[in-house]
């Protein structure tokens, strides 16, 4: 999981799906080609919502067999980092923001078998990662301010995957780059071109008239920005 993915992936956001029938809108996203499913872990400190825990990650383990991406925004995430792995995450990503003790709670993660990850805030520069190269599986760039579902997306954004991109490139050593936020077929390729290998949607699957078509053409566009 360290290496690239050989195809972009899509990891559809479980925050825009309908929470009353979970399993089905699981099988609806695995049937169409997902092959990630994203989690987000609010605690109404970090961010101002709280959203789904550990039961419900337990609950997910049971339902589907896609990889599961805990996106955790959380306060002291090495509290309950490795308690998510156990639950049934096979990623699980801490805010830079969130943390004063990375290097610990990625350690923590992947020790307890996940994949670990780290996000930074739309305003958070990805210098602060340059210590941690090697430490994580993968980096999530916020391309909204985390927290809500729905959000437009923020254009400069771009240009710090393209930055991140070329960092990863110039110290060799291969993580993913994962995009959260307003991401849409307006966007989808372009991201992907400028090296995102992993984007998740919540809106843009769930809330479309047709989820299942909209997984596909979002994978169409994602496939459009690898080959370019
Ligand atoms: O982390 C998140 C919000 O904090 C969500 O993953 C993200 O917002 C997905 O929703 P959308 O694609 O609708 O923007
Ligand atoms: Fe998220």
């Amino acid at each position: 999981m360290s290496l690239r993915p050989a195809a972009p992936l899509l990891a559809p956001s479980l925050l825009s799906a309908d929470f009353t029938r979970l399993g089905e809108e699981l099988r609806m996203i695995e049937s169409a080609g997902a092959r990630v499913v994203h989690v987000d872990v609010m605690d109404g400190r970090f961010v101002p919502n709280i959203t789904i825990g550990l039961p419900v990650v337990e609950g997910l383990r049971k339902a589907t067999a896609l990889p599961l991406d805990c996106h955790l925004m959380i306060l002291e995430p090495l509290r309950y980092a490795a308690d998510f792995v156990k639950a049934g995450a096979d990623w699980v990503s801490i805010h830079q923001e969130a943390d004063p003790h990375l290097h610990r709670t990625l350690a923590a993660i992947r020790q307890a078998g996940g994949k670990a990850g780290v996000v930074l805030n739309p305003g958070t520069p990805i210098e602060t990662l340059v210590d941690l190269v090697g430490d994580f599986d993968f980096v999530l760039l916020m391309s909204v301010n985390p927290g809500f579902g729905g959000q437009s997306f923020i254009p400069r954004v771009l240009d710090k995957v393209k930055r991140l991109n070329a960092l990863r490139a110039a110290r060799g050593v291969p993580f993913f780059i994962q995009v959260d936020g307003g991401v849409s077929l307006k966007n989808a390729a372009e991201l992907v071109r400028a090296g995102a290998d992993c984007l998740v949607a919540g809106n843009a699957v769930f809330k479309a008239e047709d989820p299942k078509a909209a997984v596909a053409a979002l994978l169409r566009e994602m496939g459009a920005g690898r080959q370019a």
